[in-house]
C-alpha cells in the first residue's frame, strides 16, 4: 500500500521536498484537562504540518480527543504544551482567516434571524462595503444552492439545508482555513453525500484549506488528500495517510476503486487497533 507512515513517532510530517510552507503546523502539542489525580492528557506530543490548499482528514477512535484537538487549532484552548502556528504566528486566539463549522448546525445558527442575517453575522466592515458584504452573502447562499431563501429561517429548513446555511456563513467569510468538526454526522445518507461534495466543489472554487474531523472511515478518505489516524487516548499521531484516488472525486467510481478499498480498509484497521501497529493487533 502506498502509505507514508510514521507509526508511533512524533515526528513532524512534511510535504515533498519541504519546500512549501506550511499554513498550520502543530509542534509537539500535549493537552492535559484538570490535575491531580483526575488529570486526564487528552493529546500527547502531536506534531503535524497542514499546506495551503490541501483537504486533510481526521479519524481516530470516540473520545480519542479530536474535538480537543480542533479547539487548540482555533485558539479555544491552550495546549498545555507544544505550540500552534497559522502562517509562522502562534495561535492565542481564535485566528483571522479561520472558519468552524460544527456538527450540530441547530445550535450554530441564531433561530431568529433570517438566512441571510446569519451568513451575515461574521462579517464586519473588514469584509469590505455594504454593497460588498450584500453580494458575499448572496454568492455563498447561491453556491451552497439556497439562492432566493435569504429571508427564510433556520426552522423552516431541513437539517442538511441548515448545514448548508453554516457552510455559506463560513465560506461568506472567506476563509484560509476552514475546520469542519463531524459536519454531516447527524444527515441522512444522501445528504451527506451531496454535502460531502458540495464541500469538494466548494475547495476547488475557493481554494480554501480544510482540516475535516469525521467517524466516518469512507467519509475521510472520500474528501481527503491525507489522512491523519489518531490512537486512542491520549491521542498520537498514528500514521499520515496519502490518498492518491483520482479527481474529481465521484461517490460511486471513486469508492469502487482499488485503492479506496484499500485505504478504508487500512484505516479501519489502524481504528480498530487503536494505535497499535496493525500487524501486532491482527495478531491477537
Ligand atoms: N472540558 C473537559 N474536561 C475534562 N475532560 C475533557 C473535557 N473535554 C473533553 N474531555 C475528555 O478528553 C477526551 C477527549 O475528548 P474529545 O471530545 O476531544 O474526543 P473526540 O475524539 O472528539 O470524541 P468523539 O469521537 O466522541 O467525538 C475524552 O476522554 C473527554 O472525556
Amino acid at each position: 500500500m502506498d502509505t507514508n507512515a510514521f507509526p508511533g513517532t512524533q515526528e513532524t510530517l512534511t510535504r515533498g521536498a519541504g519546500t512549501l510552507e506550511p499554513l498550520l503546523r502543530v509542534d509537539n502539542v500535549t493537552h492535559t484537562y484538570g490535575s491531580g489525580p483526575d488529570a486526564h492528557t487528552a493529546l500527547k506530543g502531536l506534531s503535524f504540518e497542514i499546506f495551503p490548499q490541501e483537504f486533510v482528514s481526521i479519524v481516530g477512535p470516540s473520545g480519542a480527543g479530536k474535538t480537543t484537538l480542533l479547539r487548540t487549532l482555533s485558539g479555544l484552548l491552550a495546549p498545555t504544551s507544544g505550540s500552534v502556528t497559522i502562517e509562522g504566528r502562534p495561535v492565542t486566539g481564535v485566528p483571522e482567516g479561520m472558519a468552524m463549522v460544527f456538527q450540530d448546525y441547530s445550535r450554530s445558527l441564531l433561530p431568529w434571524l433570517t438566512i441571510e442575517k446569519n451568513v451575515a453575522f461574521p462579517l464586519t466592515k473588514d469584509s469590505g462595503t455594504a454593497a460588498e458584504r450584500r453580494a458575499l452573502i448572496d454568492e455563498s447562499l447561491e453556491v451552497v444552492g439556497l439562492g432566493g431563501l435569504n429571508n427564510r429561517y433556520p426552522w423552516q429548513l431541513s437539517g442538511g439545508m441548515q448545514q448548508r446555511v453554516a457552510i455559506a456563513r463560513a465560506l461568506a467569510y472567506r476563509p484560509r482555513l476552514l475546520l469542519m468538526d463531524e459536519p454531516f454526522a447527524s444527515l441522512d445518507a444522501q445528504t451527506r453525500a451531496d454535502l460531502e461534495d458540495l464541500v469538494l466543489s466548494l475547495r476547488q472554487r475557493y481554494g480554501v484549506t480544510v482540516l475535516f474531523v469525521t467517524h466516518d472511515i469512507d467519509e475521510s478518505v472520500y474528501l481527503a488528500d491525507r489522512v491523519l489516524v489518531l490512537s486512542k487516548a491520549p491521542a498520537r499521531l498514528v500514521e499520515n495517510i496519502e490518498v492518491r484516488l483520482p479527481e474529481p472525486r465521484d461517490q460511486i467510481s471513486t469508492k469502487e476503486d482499488e485503492t479506496f478499498v484499500q485505504l478504508r480498509g487500512h484505516v479501519a484497521r489502524l481504528i480498530r487497533s487503536g494505535g497499535e501497529p496493525v500487524d501486532a493487533a491482527q495478531a491477537r
